[in-house]
């Protein structure tokens, strides 16, 4: 009897992980990873850190947070996956959960309420991804940073000049999570258009807030046809869509579950190309060259170093190049603003 139940458990068991590796194109390559969660126990950390304890291709997860990692940690370590977890709690902490690891990512801060723009959480957030940026330039600066942290668009020049000023910046290393775009314009296209949504890629450039969010719905896969009502329906929804999850949760915090699954999907494809997986493609913000901006999302091909090279955003219609110039008058303000503010603002 008892071996026909530890059959039908391992049986359920091994299904469940076929069917979540599977969702997440996990491969099982040899390299061992050590991944930072840098906010674990925030609304996205906690479901972000679960994700990750589920994934083959972790070995090892510390849990950062200046409040709860212990009692995160120790219900995350009692999952049977051979990832192992060490939890770190507050300031005296947080160098030595950066110890050895590879990648870090970083949803520590506060998140939006309604009536709140992205920028508004500069004046705390910004402080927030600094200390955590200069913790990584001392103790684990070959790492690859993945910034969930808003706004976005200012963190990751933030997250950049830190490094430089402790002399090892690499622009292929900081990255500006922007994957919950592409996830929602995925999810709205397969609706709008009866698709299958697991078959469904648009990409999504430029930045991350409002009307810096770019999605080119023309190079939508499969090729689809969208009327003017539909592309300007489409767009402000997509480029909507966190005030949407803001206003929904009404005063309860921003997207969490939903980010948690896009920051997974982005970390589980840097691992995958970190451990020598070839053609891995996601968008991401970072720096950029021969743009009109310093930092700008575009599709990015992933290698054993983090970026690999940016696959630009290839053949745009005119209505997709005036988003793009509204977006870059903003996006400019956003860069300077991080930029001034490490190196007149910043005391480390
Ligand atoms: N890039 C994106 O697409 C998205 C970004 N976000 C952003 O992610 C951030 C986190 O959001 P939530 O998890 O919902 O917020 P939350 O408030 O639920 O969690 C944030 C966590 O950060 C921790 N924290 C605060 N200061 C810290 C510090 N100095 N070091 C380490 N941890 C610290 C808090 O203790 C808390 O556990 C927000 O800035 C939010 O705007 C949210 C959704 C999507
Ligand atoms: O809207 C927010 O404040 C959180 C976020 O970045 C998103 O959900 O895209």
């Amino acid at each position: 009897m008892n071996s026909i139940k530890n059959h039908l458990l391992k049986t359920a068991r091994n299904k469940f992980y076929t069917n979540f590796n599977k969702k997440f194109s996990v491969s099982q390559l040899a390299n061992a990873n050590k991944v930072a969660v840098m906010g674990a126990s925030g609304g996205i950390g906690q479901p972000l850190s679960l994700l990750l304890k589920q994934s083959p291709l972790v070995d090892q997860l510390s849990l950062y947070d200046i409040q709860h990692t212990k009692g995160v940690g120790a219900d995350l370590s009692h999952i049977e996956t051979k990832c192992k977890v060490q939890s770190y709690v507050g300031q005296d902490q947080l160098l030595e959960s950066l110890e050895g690891v590879n990648v870090v990512v970083i949803p520590a801060g506060v998140p939006r309420k309604p009536g709140m723009t992205r920028d508004d959480l500069f004046n705390v957030n910004a402080t927030i991804v600094a200390d955590i940026a200069t913790a990584i330039a001392k103790v684990s600066p070959e790492a690859i940073l993945c910034i969930i942290s808003n706004p976005v668009n200012s963190t990751v020049p933030i997250a950049s000049e830190i490094m430089k000023k402790h002399g090892v910046y690499s622009s292929k290393k900081i990255l500006g999570v922007t994957t919950l775009d592409i996830v929602r314009a995925n999810t709205f296209v397969a609706e709008l258009k009866g698709l299958d949504v697991t078959k469904t890629s648009v990409p999504v450039v430029g930045g991350h807030s409002g009307n810096t969010i770019v999605p080119l719905l023309s190079q939508a896969s499969p090729t689809v046809q969208f009327t003017k009502e539909e592309l300007d329906s489409l767009t402000k929804r997509i480029q909507n869509a966190g005030t949407e999850v803001v206003e929904a949760k009404a005063g309860a915090g921003s997207a969490t579950l939903s980010m948690a699954f896009a920051g997974a999907r982005f970390t589980f494809s840097v691992l995958e190309a970190l451990n020598g997986k070839q053609g891995v493609v996601e968008c991401a913000y970072v720096a950029a060259e021969g743009l009109e901006t310093s930092y700008f999302a575009t599709p990015i091909l992933f290698g054993k170093h983090g970026v690999e090279k940016s696959l630009g955003i290839g053949k745009i219609t005119d209505y997709e190049q005036q988003l793009i110039q509204t977006a870059v008058k903003e996006l400019k303000g956003n860069i300077e603003k991080g930029i001034k503010f490490v190196n007149e603002v910043y005391k480390s």
